[in-house]
């Protein structure tokens, strides 16, 4: 066997397991399934299915899933630097598959990085609704972040919080909420032998702590009829039906919602849990049978490693009204402007950092930026489900729509001291695109938000919203997130690169190119000079500032593709 299983697992399992512990342990000679998974934000299907450069053959319990060929590499190709599939272990996409995501959703994801099941719950909401996605670890949110924006997500927030914190501030405001749970990663010890190795740390009795808290608030957080889906990677049934069971036992509103077998799933087992703890299983009696209706994979049973996925469904009408008026108060709340705002970014100094349960001390404060925060939507209604749209101003008036008090009377000049006429003037002159969300300034940086900023006060945000650029200089410099959410018919000045010549690659690494203005698609009679969008195989992939044949290279120092 490659992998070096510890005794105690062994042990545990081979009780549990009986008769199916030999093919269970037979999985581990097996190496582990490689899968990826389309990013349909910027690709369909079909459009997918055409340009593959691999074989595929579909995963059974993912629409958007496919295995990939072993000794194939999907991270060295174009089409992954241009945000067109998600490299993702096949088990893994089974959580956000069951949380039934719908366009115009509000939805949680409380334990993000690095951001797999986030881009997944992106891809189903297709811009629509709110993405919350957070984590508590704040140097795991640089890659969440990143993520986020390299797969053109443009209604996500990016937070680096307790849950607590967020129940607080989002009290049942969530349809959704995923709890992709710290375990103790059983079930990756084929695909990671690190996992074996932090296996001592990462006790199961430890993990159970983190979880039964993370859960508990999850509950908090949750709108009337919401649903929760809890997931693990691992097969400790403390960690799973135990937990579920406990859950249920103290919020009797809640219950299991049952996972069809049909993809190869196995069913949730109460039988364990009597049989290895049986003074919880006494106490959770009355609930405990509905944890058959969760999902167990298994590495010997389908072609992915061992996860665990709970689907617990809100259920009590009786609390629709009082959690509705919560959700009018905050909606209410949402629409203050607030003076001011602060925007964490992850931070090595640990001075900066302070534990994300700790109340805000007034030294706190101090230490953080206080940057000033404009709201577009100071009247507005309520952004949910992305409802109210701004489309692009024209010049003169504010982003979206506003009409500038400032400046009014200030003549033409006015957008190179206004930030947010800066942006507009950038926006139309450049952009096809509909604004949705409120515009939020964060010192120079300019954000579509689908949360607005009121919201957020107070909060450890890593990205209040879609990162659109900076104003520098009276200048408006459009951000790599932005190019990356795009598509090429929302831009004035396109040009594309082909993935097979080597031209796209170039671009990935950072090299200038010589383009010809002919090959330049601009849109409405703009001028070619100016900001392109690079697209690869016709999928945006960044920036480029053309200028006379030359198309000087935008793409961000620290993306670059330095592996080729
Ligand atoms: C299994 S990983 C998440 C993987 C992620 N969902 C994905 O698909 O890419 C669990 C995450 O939970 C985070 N975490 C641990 N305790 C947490 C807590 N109390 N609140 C929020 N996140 C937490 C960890 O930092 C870790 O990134």
């Amino acid at each position: 066997m490659a992998v070096q299983l510890p005794l105690d697992f062994a042990e545990r399992m081979k009780r549990l397991l009986g008769d199916e512990f030999e093919s269970f342990i037979q999985s581990y000679e097996q190496s582990p399934h490689a899968g990826l998974r389309v990013n349909t934000l910027k690709i369909s299907m079909e459009q997918f299915k055409e340009i593959a450069p691999f074989d595929l053959r579909p995963i059974p319990w993912c629409e958007t899933g496919f295995y990939v060929p072993h000794g194939v590499k999907p991270g060295l190709h174009p089409y992954y630097h241009a945000g067109l599939y998600y490299i993702q272990e096949p088990s893994a996409m089974a959580p956000v598959e069951q949380l039934n995501v719908q366009p115009g959703d509000r939805v949680l994801d409380l334990c993000a990085a690095p951001g797999g099941k986030s881009t997944q719950i992106a891809a189903k909401l297709q811009g629509k609704g709110v993405l919350v996605t957070n984590d508590i670890h704040s140097e795991r949110t640089k890659a969440l972040a990143k993520n986020v924006e390299l797969y053109g997500v443009r209604n996500a927030v990016v937070l680096n919080e307790s849950p607590e914190r967020i129940a607080d501030a989002f009290p049942h405001y969530f349809d959704k909420v995923l709890i992709d749970a710290p375990c103790s990663g059983e079930g990756m010890f084929r695909k990671d032998e690190d996992m074996v190795k932090s296996w001592e740390h990462h006790s199961v009795e430890k993990c159970v702590l983190m979880q039964r808290d993370i859960l508990e608030t999850a509950a908090r957080l949750l709108a009337p009829g919401g649903t929760i889906v809890y997931s693990t990677c691992t097969f400790a049934p403390e960690e799973n039906e135990a937990m579920i069971a406990e859950f249920l036992k103290l919020n009797r509103d809640f219950a299991v919602v049952n996972i069809a077998d049909t993809a190869g799933f196995a069913p949730g087992r109460p039988d364990w849990v009597r049989e290895m703890l049986p003074d919880q299983a006494t106490e959770t009696e009355e609930v405990l049978d509905q944890t058959r209706g969760t999902a167990r994979l298994w590495p010997h049973l389908l072609e992915g490693e061992g996860h665990y996925v709970a689907v617990i469904k809100h259920s009590d009408e009786s609390n629709l009204e009082l959690g509705k008026e919560l959700h009018e108060e905050k909606r209410g709340a949402g629409q203050r402007v607030p003076e001011s705002g602060l925007l964490h970014e992850p931070s090595e100094d640990r001075s900066f950092l302070r534990s994300a349960s700790l109340p805000i001390t007034k030294a706190d404060r101090k230490k953080e930026r206080l940057l000033r925060v404009e709201s577009r939507a100071s009247n507005d209604k309520s952004t949910r489900g992305g409802k109210h749209t701004a489309k692009p101003s024209k010049k003169g008036k504010e982003a979206g729509g506003r009409k500038s008090e400032r400046g009014q009377g200030r003549g033409a000049d006015s957008s190179s001291a206004d930030p947010l006429a800066v942006y507009a003037q950038f926006v139309n002159e450049n952009l096809v695109i509909p604004l949705e969300g409120e515009t939020v300034c964060y010192g120079d940086r300019v954000y579509q938000s689908a949360v607005g900023a009121a919201r957020l006060e107070g909060l450890k945000v890593i990205r209040p919203g879609w990162f659109m650029g900076t104003v520098k200089n009276g200048r408006f410099v459009p951000s790599h997130p932005l190019a990356c959410a795009l598509r090429a018919s929302e831009a004035h000045r396109s040009v594309h690169l082909s993935s097979e010549d080597g031209e796209a690659v170039r671009y990935l690494k950072g090299e200038t190119l010589n383009i010809e203005q002919e090959r330049l698609n601009l849109l409405e009679g703009a001028a070619p000079k100016g900001y392109v969008l690079v697209c690869v195989d016709g999928y945006a992939a960044g920036w480029g500032k053309w200028l006379d044949g030359v198309l000087k290279n935008e793409y961000p120092a620290g993306w670059r593709w330095t592996s080729v």
